[in-house]
């Protein structure tokens, strides 16, 4: 039972509005925003995503680097190349690609980054900008999820949205974007007893457990959307592997509206990333002051 009634909310049509604007407000400024990519080791998947990130970058014309580093960099060194680029006035944007080696503590590096300079939107001074409803920079899934449901046109003001997942990429920011737009948050994760009783309650299900197919049909209220953030990659017989999220492909048939694995919010994080650099670059032209290194 795969075949669903679902709304299928399609990332790439609400990606491809954003790199559009991207793109428009990147070409009002005086040069192309630049994105630095810094990637520590050779893992599969961040070769992929770091490739496909500059790849769309130079799509809407951004320029941006691939910063390689070797797997058995150190921590000094990394904050060595950090500290090059915040203070270079060229670079509008940088983004170190998550997971780190294990060697390697992301919290201080992450540290390091210019607040203005965070594309990621990971930086503490701009999770607290978040939490406190100023501005700053919004980490790229939860805004990404943020503008699939706008542009699908579901309302959040007023909703009750339960998260599963407290994840500093995903599951906290996206509380506080969703706190921020007026819905009524619940944030559920693996010490949650009976987590099924508090998903039927969201009118929104937003699911960023990082374990395939947690939520099956009885834990979503008919009619409900859901949005899936889940990127499960589970075996197959030809061996290479498919993606799969952390809802089943039956919540379909009881959901109103639900986002596809793949094709749902990925590709909405890369553009909002490339969001994130153009809006970096604009305010960095407003206020040149702020692209050294004067602010932490
Ligand atoms: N510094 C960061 N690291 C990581 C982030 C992040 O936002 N910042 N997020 C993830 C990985 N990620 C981007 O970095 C990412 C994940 C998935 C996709 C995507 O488009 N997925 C496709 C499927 C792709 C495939 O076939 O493998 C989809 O869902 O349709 C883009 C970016 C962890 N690290």
């Amino acid at each position: 039972m795969t075949q669903g009634t679902a709304q299928v909310l399609a990332g790439p049509p609400a990606a491809a509005a954003l790199l559009d604007e991207a793109r428009r407000r990147a070409a009002r400024l005086p040069h192309p925003p630049h994105l630095a990519l810094v990637r520590v080791g050779e893992d599969p998947a961040s070769v992929s995503y770091v490739r496909g990130k500059a790849k769309k970058a130079s799509e809407v014309g951004l320029s941006s680097h691939v910063h390689a580093l070797p797997g058995d960099t150190t921590q000094a060194d990394l904050l060595a190349l950090i500290g090059t680029l915040n203070a270079d006035p060229a670079v509008s944007g940088i983004l170190v690609q998550l997971p780190l080696p294990a060697h390697l503590d992301p919290a201080p590096v992450l540290l390091a980054v210019n607040p203005a300079k965070d594309v990621d939107g990971l930086h503490p001074a701009n999770t607290g900008a978040l939490w406190n409803a100023h501005e700053g920079l919004r980490p790229c899934t939860p805004a990404g999820i943020m503008a699939l449901l706008a542009h699908h046109g579901v309302p959040v003001r007023g909703a009750r949205v339960v998260v599963v997942g407290r994840s500093a990429l995903v599951g906290r920011p996206v509380a506080g974007l969703l706190l921020n737009a007026d819905a009524t948050v619940t944030v559920a994760h693996r010490a949650t007893p009976d987590l099924g009783a508090v998903t039927r309650g969201a009118d929104i299900l937003i699911v960023a457990a990082g374990q395939a197919h947690l939520i099956t049909p009885d834990m979503v209220r008919p009619g409900a959307t859901v949005v899936d953030v889940g990127i499960n990659r589970v075996p197959t017989e030809d061996g290479r592997g498919r993606l799969t999220g952390d809802v089943h492909p039956d919540v379909a048939q009881v959901a109103g509206a639900l986002t596809p694995v793949p094709g749902g919010v990925g590709p909405m994080t890369v553009a909002q990333l490339l969001m994130n650099t153009v809006i970096a670059a604009e305010r960095q032209h407003a206020q040149p002051e702020v692209t050294g290194e004067l602010v932490r």
